[in-house]
């Protein structure tokens, strides 16, 4: 069985850097002083939340948005990933309806309604729900989603669900075609990860959500009273998110009324009570025009991250990104017994390729009986998540990943914004985020509540100007020592007393690898057609990426021939490269005809 040499300077430099976070995750305090029950919560769901839940005091975010949240008014909530902001709005909900008395009974319908960017996200609210409800088997929790059967959902609404999470175009759905769904009581409309329930494209979903439940903030007094005939209280909403950017502040502006802000720096803040001049959610982050009155500013905000977070970046050439990755994966996972990690990909065709691979590709064996043994390259438990996965197979993953010690998630963006995975220790992000936002989101998936965890950001020499835009956002990294990974590898086939290598590129352990990678893909069809397909999805997704990281992340500058090797291709393909090719060149001539009939228009007016 090959071993794994570690530098002692490797090790001396990551236990210090372990007990500098520790400190500083102390400093940061996650935990607030006080008792949840000092917040103002019933003394019932006090006790649910440390018997049931093992909470015993709140967090930070906790103390300072639950008093707020129970005085009823609206919340806008921006604290750092894994800070507990789910309990945050769930508590002082519960603590109300619980309150209720008569009792709230099924047939009383919706009271709270909770937004939601994805199906995932939905299943890990509800079941948070359904623990904090245990004492309180009156109020009924539920949930409805894209993908799901309708018609099942249909026969739950019927029967009445009193806090209610849902994806928004499901939601819509049966506001529009479910006439046994009661919502005249809905007291409080909730919008977790508000952000990427825009990014996703719901913003006219949500508008229009708005309008059917009477909650948008120019709706006349009459009408709002007209939709909410025997709701006693007036409507609560809340939106939170750890990034905010310009169209959560317009969703501010047409679902909060005089809206308490948590979290948000004064600095940071320009307060606007007023509703005039509201945009469309639906329209282009780029055609918004500059608004004077936002909530937040989103250009030159600092993001929150976690204190205790090791933010490193490694910068690989394009051809040895396979390799480099395989090769830091074996050595995390053989450093530790108990090792999670989420490796983040552009598309669901790469996460398909490389789980396929990493599923298969066996240890390079120095002798004829390891070969015969067929261990695999890496020894852990592999999962995948993305969009086009079953629904079924989704919901698996996401439950089984949760429950392991030790094992490896390679994901697209669905596993980035608000999953909770238990002691994820490490997120490698191979595939570039795009967004700053969506870097902060995928980092956030460890170093949850004060525990440490490390993050690693993937980077093409051409691509290193990427740096620069997160630290605009306050967020620094610092370099991987690639070529130190590769050197505690033993050289087969090379002396192993050899000199130092200088270049990632001409490293054996790299060349060794990449050829054995090379010829264990194109050996069979199947795989090679994964490959294939994953590197031509890669190349498309990363003409997607949009205004100024359009100039970092320029394909132009890529070699393709090198891309293909990052997926173990020993060459290009040459369809797939020529029909890449083709659209280039039509986008480009499409781009200088815009830019011609602009010129012609300027013309024409000046
Ligand atoms: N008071 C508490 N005591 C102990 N654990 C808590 C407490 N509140 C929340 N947690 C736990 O902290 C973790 C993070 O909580 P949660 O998922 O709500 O964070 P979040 O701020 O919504 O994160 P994200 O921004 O990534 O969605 C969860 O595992 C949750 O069970």
């Amino acid at each position: 069985m090959e071993k794994r040499k570690r530098t002692t300077e490797e090790t001396s430099m990551d236990e210090n850097k372990v007990k500098k976070a520790m400190s500083k995750a102390e400093a940061s305090q996650v935990f607030a002083s006080c008792s949840f029950s000092s917040l103002g919560l019933h003394p019932n769901l006090c006790d649910q939340l440390r018997d049931r839940m093992g909470f015993e005091a709140p967090t930070l975010i906790q103390a300072q948005a639950i008093p707020v949240i129970l005085s009823g008014k609206h919340v806008l909530v921006n604290a750092a990933t894994g800070t507990g902001k789910t309990v945050a709005y769930l508590a002082p909900v519960i603590h109300h309806l619980q309150k209720y008395d008569p009792r709230i009974q099924r047939s009383d319908g919706t009271f709270a309604l909770v937004l939601v960017p994805t199906h995932e996200l939905c299943m890990q609210v509800y079941e948070i729900l359904q623990k904090l409800l245990h004492r309180f088997h009156w109020i009924v929790p539920g949930y409805i989603m894209g993908g799901e059967n309708r018609s099942k959902e249909k026969a739950r609404l019927r029967k009445g669900i009193s806090i209610l999470v849902a994806t928004p175009g499901r939601l819509l759905d049966h506001l529009k075609n479910t006439a046994s769904f009661v919502y005249s009581n809905l007291r409080w409309i909730i919008f977790d990860e508000a952000d990427m329930i825009l990014e996703l494209g719901f913003g006219k979903d949500i508008e229009e959500i708005l309008e059917l439940l009477g909650s948008r903030q120019n709706k006349s007094v009459s009408e709002e009273k007209q939709i909410s005939k025997i709701a006693e209280f007036q409507r609560q909403n809340l939106l939170l998110s750890a990034t905010l950017n310009d169209k959560v502040n317009n969703l501010a502006k047409i679902s909060l009324e005089n809206p308490i802000m948590i979290g948000l720096d004064d600095k940071t803040l320009q307060i606007s009570p007023s509703l005039e001049g509201l945009k469309s959610l639906g329209s282009d982050v780029e055609n918004e025009v500059e608004d004077s009155e936002k909530i937040a500013r989103s250009s030159n905000d600092e993001y929150k991250l976690p204190v205790q977070l090791f933010q490193r970046y490694v910068k690989v050439p394009c051809g040895s990104r396979l390799v480099a990755l395989l090769s830091i994966l074996k050595s995390l996972f053989e450093r530790e017994s108990s090792y999670k990690i989420v490796v983040f990909f552009s598309t669901c065709n790469a996460v398909d390729f490389h789980y396929s691979l990493l599923s298969e590709f066996p240890s390079l064996s120095k002798t004829q009986s390891e070969a015969e043994a067929l261990q695999l390259f890496l020894k852990c438990k592999l999962f995948r998540l993305h969009g086009n996965m079953k629904h079924e197979d989704r919901r698996t993953t996401f439950q089984s990943f949760k429950t392991e010690k030790s094992a490896l998630l390679l994901s697209t963006d669905v596993a980035a914004r608000g999953l909770d995975f238990p002691k994820v220790r490490c997120i490698i992000q191979y595939d570039s985020p795009g967004e700053a936002t969506e870097y902060v989101h995928r980092v956030g998936r460890t170093a949850r509540l004060g525990e440490r965890g490390d993050s690693l950001l993937f980077l093409q020499p051409v691509e290193m100007d990427y740096l620069q835009e997160l630290e605009k956002h306050g967020v620094s990294l610092t370099e991987y020592p690639l070529l130190k990974v590769f050197d505690s590898f033993p050289l087969y086939s090379q002396k192993q007393n050899v000199k130092k290598f200088v270049s990632v590129e001409m490293h054996p352990w790299v060349l060794n690898l990449q050829k054995t990678l090379e010829s264990f893909v194109t050996a069979e069809p199947k795989r090679k057609k994964l490959a294939k397909d994953a590197f031509c999805s890669w190349a498309r997704a990363y003409t997607a990426h949009r205004g100024e990281l359009k100039s970092i992340f320029m394909v132009k500058k890529l070699h393709l021939g090198h891309v293909a090797r990052s997926f173990a291709l020993k060459e290009q393909p040459s369809l797939v490269g020529q029909s890449f090719q083709i659209q280039s060149k039509k986008r480009k001539r499409d781009q200088n005809q815009k830019g011609l009939s602009k010129k012609r228009k300027g013309a024409r007016k000046s």
